[in-house]
């Protein structure tokens, strides 16, 4: 009888809430809500390792069970994690690959999906190939994917994050602006270990962060609009330039918003007004029917316990900062969407301070 030995771990990576109103492309909030890989290598003691590759068996659970491809030269994961382990010399998956694939975070609601997709695939290709990547190094290969720094940072390190691109210099730009058909190829069904070009390697720290304070009591309200917006389409609503008035009206406020979402007790007030934005909300109203009538009128007068109020990531989610009246916050926001014929699902979630994790078991 063939005997066989096999290796088991688990890759956790939590949904994430980007730009919190003015810190468009710039803070990410983690959130309690996950992306979970269960992967197992399983490799006969008698395997010929001259035969060829098998394919990875790959199933999913949970959101976007539906819709994502259980193809692993199709999926996101999986291609993400193709690119890193071929940029680490390491032609294609092992044989005897299954993941199953868990997932709590929507698809293309402005909670992270993608990203966390992103950090998941280099967190398997790091664990397949055994490449003790380091986390900046994880960073650069996440943001060779995905490539605003916001949620992929806040997804990989936990909490209140908020983050830049280093100016690169010019043979690191143009490393880093590959397009993304060279970075993720559509992989041809026989693709073996002679596959293509060799991938695009990263440039060299290309994302930098930094974690604010959080304070603990602050909790968040996710209003899920029942539609999908990718975040592309949601990006190609937005100006090429700004007026003045309009960056510095965005830049008080983020410099404000980042130390008074560290206080305790939080100051609704301030937190209110440092949760507008000018940069991409107004452009996304379009996308989003009912989007200003929510954030306008759900206030701290209107509904105690409430600190603030806006669209997360790119949409269609609203995120309320709140410390308590959740429902009436969710169900006045419910009430304008229906006005509108949308509706809505709601949750709380808690703004998780650990990062995304891989543990043998
Ligand atoms: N767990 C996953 N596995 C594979 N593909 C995924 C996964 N999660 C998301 N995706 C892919 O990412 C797409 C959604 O990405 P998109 O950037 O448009 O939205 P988002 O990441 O949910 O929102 P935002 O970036 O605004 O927070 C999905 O339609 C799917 O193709
Ligand atoms: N900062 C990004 C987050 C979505 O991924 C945006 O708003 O487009």
């Amino acid at each position: 009888m063939m005997a066989a030995h096999s290796r088991s771990f688990k890759i956790r990576v939590p949904a994430t809430s980007a730009n919190i109103g003015p810190g468009f492309d710039v803070v990410g909030l983690s959130l309690s809500l996950y992306l979970t890989l269960t992967v197992t290598v399983t490799v006969p003691d008698s395997s010929n390792p001259s035969a060829p590759a098998e394919w990875p068996s790959i199933s999913y659970s949970g959101e976007g069970a539906n819709e994502v491809p259980l193809d692993a030269y199709k999926n996101l994961t999986t291609r993400v994690a193709l690119y890193v382990l071929r940029s680490s010399g390491i032609p294609s998956f092992p044989s005897g690959l299954t993941i199953h694939a868990h997932n709590e975070i929507p698809f293309g609601r402005g909670l992270g999906s993608s990203g966390a997709a992103v950090i998941a695939g280099v967190f398997l290709a790091d664990a397949l190939g055994k490449l003790g990547l380091s986390q900046e190094r994880i960073l650069d290969f996440a943001l060779m994917v995905e490539r605003h720094p916001d949620n992929v940072t806040a997804a990989l390190v936990g909490g209140f994050v908020g983050s830049y691109l280093r100016e690169l210099d010019p043979s690191a730009t143009q490393a880093a602006s590959v397009p993304m058909s060279e970075v993720l190829p559509e992989y041809p069904p026989d693709s073996g270990p002679d596959w293509g070009r060799d991938p695009p390697l990263p440039p060299v720290g290309i994302g930098h962060y930094v974690r604010f304070e959080w304070a603990k009591e602050i909790r968040a309200v996710a209003i899920i609009p029942r539609f999908e917006l990718s975040t592309a389409t949601a990006r190609e609503a937005l100006p090429q330039s700004y007026s003045r008035k309009d960056l510095v009206f965005n830049m008080q406020r983020l410099a404000v918003l980042t130390t008074a979402l560290s206080r305790s007790p939080p100051d609704p007030e301030l937190i209110y007004e440092a949760m507008k934005d000018r940069v991409h909300q107004p452009y996304r109203r379009g996308l989003i029917p009912g989007l200003p009538e929510v954030t306008s009128s759900i206030t701290p007068d209107t509904h105690p316990g409430l600190l603030g109020i806006c669209l997360s990531g790119a949409g269609p989610t609203i995120l309320a900062l709140a410390l308590g009246g959740f429902e009436a916050i969710a169900e006045d926001a419910r009430k304008i969407f229906r006005e509108k014929s949308i509706e809505v699902d709601w949750m709380v979630l808690d703004v998780v301070t650990e990062g995304s994790s891989v543990e043998e078991t």
